[in-house]
């Protein structure tokens, strides 16, 4: 582990819809480089944590201090501005946009964003579908494109919610040799996967959530100890 200190930390996170209250106190760190993926069951609060890191929902209290600079009471942008990209679960491609249309709709948050060369070296299949609109992708070209356009901010941390969700194995694959390079050039990334096999190809550590709050934390290497536990939470 790194003795820094953590990039992002998470200390007793509370978050509402309203007056429903969806987060309890979650506490979780990542470090520099790390990629760190949540896991639980439908609805214990996975989605909610990323979005309640990133500002987009109102109701939140707690710490979220990211490379020392508290979040908590700053709004969305602020945070896109720190180095945080968020791709949700949707995945929000514009459908009447092409591919470049996309790409190129988000500011530009920090200096060292891919260029638009460098993202179609890394995803050649989105450079052969530059000129189509997004209602002609595939799941895995929507995907793809959403990592991509956070990637040119130049966000140097990525939360991702469950981006292998609805797709052929073979375009799994191909986003688990993604978010592995990613990882080899220093991103950050928080992950939420429902897959757990997939997601310890790439995953330094995990967290298994449930009602609301962090339930425990461990390291990839304890990943078959821990399969009674998962058994247990999951439902798998
Ligand atoms: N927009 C919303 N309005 C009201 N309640 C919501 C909203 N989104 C989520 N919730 C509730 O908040 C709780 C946490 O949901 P969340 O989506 O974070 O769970 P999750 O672990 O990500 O599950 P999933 O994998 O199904 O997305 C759930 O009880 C859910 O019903």
């Amino acid at each position: 582990m790194n003795s820094a200190g953590p990039l992002l930390s998470v200390r007793g996170l509370n978050a509402w819809y309203g007056e429903s209250h969806a987060l309890h106190g979650v506490d979780l760190d990542i470090h520099q480089g790390e990629t760190v993926t949540l896991l639980g069951r439908n609805g214990v609060g996975k989605t909610t944590t990323l979005r309640a890191i990133m500002g987009l929902i109102r109701k939140r209290t707690g710490q979220v201090s990211f490379a020392g600079k508290d979040l908590i009471r700053l709004p969305l942008h602020h945070t896109a501005r720190a180095g945080i990209g968020y791709v949700p679960e949707e995945r929000g491609i514009f459908s009447t946009l092409t591919v470049d249309e996309n790409l190129m709709l988000p500011p530009v948050v920090a200096k060292d964003g891919m260029g638009v060369d460098e993202i179609f070296e890394l995803f050649p299949n989105l450079k052969e579908r530059r000129n189509s609109p997004g209602t002609k992708l595939s799941g895995g070209e929507q995907q793809m494109l959403a990592i991509a356009r956070i990637l040119r901010t130049g966000a140097s941390t990525i939360l991702l919610d469950e981006p292998t969700e609805g797709l052929a194995p073979v375009i799994v694959q191909r986003i688990g040799e993604l978010l592995a390079e990613l990882k080899r050039r220093g991103m950050t990334i928080l992950l939420v996967e429902q897959n757990f096999r997939f997601a310890s190809r790439i995953a330094d550590r995990f967290y298994l959530m449930e009602h609301g709050k962090v339930l425990s934390e461990f390291p990839v290497g304890d990943l078959d100890n821990r399969m009674g536990e998962l058994h247990d939470v999951l439902g798998v």
